[in-house]
């Protein structure tokens, strides 16, 4: 079987623009003929149809890099081994989705695209159940970890601190799937907001979304001496590995996580780039971690800390759109840049960085984190 990346993406364009119509399809196609799989799911499954198309997307766009595509089914298998997600399970599921294309895309639908998702499911399913079995070997599928640190900053947000039983290794940068007990089987991904650390710590930035799930546990409902589950890390947005470019970190909320990571891990290390780092949110009271930067940039003077207000016409300092705020300086288009926050604002500013002259290959985002 060789795989067809053409014929792919032309059919799975007819199901692109009625993802939520096919998603509830696949899902009751699934569970209709494996009823035993629902067990693996969470109770609700609105995020978790999003979900899927975000990954399928994502995959069917990469067939023609199968770098890139390797790189993300590697995490992809590897973080599903902590829902249970064994080997006979991926059969089921590859049907199910071969039906739903076959549905969605029927007018252009022959026996030459059925083969060729055919063989691109049986490639990815691979990659997927290799990346798990080899972790398997060296890894565990989820991580215990005790809360030893809760304090609520501002409206609706918290800095949780973790210590995993045993030692969780990742990059700065990289994001985790987070379960509480208040809700089995509901994953949220969070970012890492800290380095590594030599006591193994993680800390997460935590907003309260109304109605969230997870969100609202951690942020009301976990105290220290709790215990929540943590999926392997992931995510490719980390921090430079050498170079001599200086950074522009732009960070939107919470979406500071991440970036403040890699702040500390390029502080740690010999670099001394300049750093600067546009920090968004609504109103003053919502720039939650400011001391902390501000005690970062005494310490480090390259680094320059730019707080930005966008809702709050009274506020003294900076104002206005993170996007915008970034052309109020020279030029960027020597620098690496990290953007991380709600997506109309990470969007926003890639596409006014790159009419400014960023290089898209300098400028480093994740898109697949949000806390709920
Ligand atoms: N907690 C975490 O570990 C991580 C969170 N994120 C994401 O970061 C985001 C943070 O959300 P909040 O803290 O609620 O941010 P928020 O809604 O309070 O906004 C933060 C900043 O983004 C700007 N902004 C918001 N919408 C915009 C738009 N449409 N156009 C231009 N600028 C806009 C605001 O003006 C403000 O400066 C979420 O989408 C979350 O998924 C991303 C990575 C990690």
């Amino acid at each position: 079987m060789t795989l067809n990346p053409r014929l792919v993406k032309e059919s799975f364009s007819h199901v692109e623009p009625v993802a939520d119509k096919a998603a509830a399809y696949f899902y009751g196609r699934l569970f209709a003929g494996n009823p035993h799989l629902r067990g693996l799911f969470p109770p609700s499954m609105d995020l978790q149809r999003d979900r899927l198309f975000r990954a399928l997307t994502r995959v069917v766009w990469s067939l023609d890099s199968p770098e890139s595509m390797a790189a993300y089914l590697g995490q992809l298998g590897r973080d599903h081994r902590k829902y249970g997600v064994v080997a006979e399970h991926y059969a089921a599921i590859g049907d199910a989705l071969v039906a739903t294309v076959r549905c969605f895309a029927a007018e252009v639908w022959t026996e030459e695209v059925e083969a060729a998702w055919t063989a691109a499911y049986a490639a990815a399913s691979k990659m997927m159940t290799e990346a798990a079995d080899d972790d398997a070997g060296v890894s565990p599928a989820w991580w215990l970890a005790e809360v030893v640190g809760h304090e609520e900053r501002g409206p609706a947000i918290a800095v949780v601190t973790l210590r995993p039983s045993q030692p969780l290794p990742y990059t700065a940068g990289q994001y985790v799937n987070v379960q509480t007990a208040r809700w089995p089987r509901v994953w949220r991904a969070y970012s890492v907001a800290n380095a590594p650390r030599t006591d193994n710590t993680l800390r997460l930035h935590v907003r309260g979304i109304p109605g969230g799930w997870v969100s609202t546990a951690l942020l009301r409902h976990t105290r220290v001496g709790d215990t929540v589950m943590l999926g392997p890390p992931m995510g490719t947005m980390t921090a430079p590995q050498d170079g001599e470019r200086d950074l522009l970190c732009v960070a939107g909320g919470t979406g500071l996580a991440p970036i403040k990571a890699i702040i500390e891990q390029v502080i740690a290390s010999p670099r001394r780039p300049n750093i600067h780092l546009l920090y968004g949110a609504r109103t003053g009271a919502e720039l939650y971690d400011l001391p902390d930067l501000l005690r970062m940039q005494s310490e480090f003077p390259w680094l320059r800390v730019l707080p930005v207000v966008s809702d709050e016409p009274g506020w003294e300092g900076m104002r206005g759109s993170l996007p915008e705020a970034t052309q109020r300086f020279h030029s960027w288009a020597d620098h690496d840049v990290f953007v991380c926050g709600p997506d109309p604002m990470v969007a926003e500013t890639v596409h006014r960085l790159q009419a400014g002259g960023v290089p898209p290959e300098r400028i480093h985002r994740d898109t697949a984190v949000s806390g709920y």
